[in-house]
């Protein structure tokens, strides 16, 4: 399906899964905002997507996702280039155990600002033409792992808030669609902080665990978490959805039992 004329903003997009999207975004003629706090690589990988797809469809915005002015800015800056937005994928996210608030910082607190910022720049609400948010979470929201509390903490946080955001999205006739995705392990340069004592701090000591687990359930490839976000960007019937991506299932979605409240 084409994305022509649609404009979208991928946060930690430099790298890993967000690479693969961003990649995947250009291929379906989006035009694409890729926001990192890695200037080097930001650059690098712009570089390489103006030869594959031409220049004037990408552009890097150099931000760090835990300030919010920076990441307000981001996001003006973006419309200011492409006339308006309709897809934000809050990808960036970290582990470090160590420095755990800085974990709940970039990968929570920054995933409801950039939720709240594509809202001010999407939603009916403010006058603008709708769209699709798409907030990455992980299966460690489902199956957690004694090595990294914090982490799953937050990505336990990030389906939470997302869910109920969805459905205030749906009652407040906002036209935006809001997701939750939730990958098992990927083949990404996050994968190889596992056994580094600089991240996981003292919970490094139960890296076996999350090896022996890494090699039960297997390790997927970022081309497949571009997938099933571009089903989650594509499918007009999704609303408010959990995806799963997992070696044993594939792209498949969590259920959930009725409100009863
Ligand atoms: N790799 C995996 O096994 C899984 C990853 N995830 C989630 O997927 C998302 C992407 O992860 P990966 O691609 O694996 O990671 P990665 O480490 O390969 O790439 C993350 C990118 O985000 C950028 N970034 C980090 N902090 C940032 C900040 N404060 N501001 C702006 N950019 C920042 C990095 O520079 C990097 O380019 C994360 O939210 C992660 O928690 C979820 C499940 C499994
Ligand atoms: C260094 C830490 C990197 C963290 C990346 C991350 O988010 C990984 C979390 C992955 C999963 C949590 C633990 C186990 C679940 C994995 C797969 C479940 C598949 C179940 C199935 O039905 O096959």
């Amino acid at each position: 399906m084409s994305l022509n004329g649609k404009v979208a903003l991928v946060t930690g997009g430099a790298q890993g899964i967000g690479r693969a999207v961003v990649q995947s975004l250009l291929q379906s003629s989006a035009k694409v905002a890729m926001v990192d706090l890695n200037k080097d690589l930001g650059e690098e990988c712009k570089a390489q997507l103006d030869a594959e797809f031409g220049e004037g469809n990408c552009t890097f915005i150099e931000c760090d996702v835990a300030n919010g002015d920076a990441l307000r800015d981001t996001f003006q800056n973006t419309v200011d280039q492409f006339g308006h937005l309709d897809i934000v994928i809050n990808n960036a996210g970290i582990t470090n155990e160590k420095d755990w608030e800085k974990t709940i910082q970039v990968n929570l607190t920054s995933v409801i600002k950039g939720t709240y910022l594509a809202l001010e720049h999407m939603s009916k609400e403010n006058g603008k033409q709708g769209g699709t948010i798409i907030n990455v979470s992980s299966m460690a929201a489902f199956m957690h792992s004694p090595h990294q509390p914090v982490y799953t903490a937050t990505k336990h946080g990030v389906i939470g808030f997302t869910r109920a955001m969805a459905d205030a999205a749906i009652q407040g006739d906002y036209g935006v669609r809001i997701h939750a995705l939730c990958p098992a392990f990927v083949d990404t340069p996050l994968l190889q902080s596992v056994e580094d004592e600089d991240n996981m701090g003292k919970f490094v000591k139960f890296k076996d665990d999350f090896k022996r687990s890494m090699s039960k359930f297997g390790v997927l490839q970022p081309s497949l978490i571009a997938e099933g976000m571009m089903r989650l960007i594509t499918d007009t019937s999704l609303h408010g959805a959990v995806m799963k991506i997992t070696c044993s299932k594939g792209i498949h979605f969590h259920t959930y039992e009725p409100m009863s409240a």
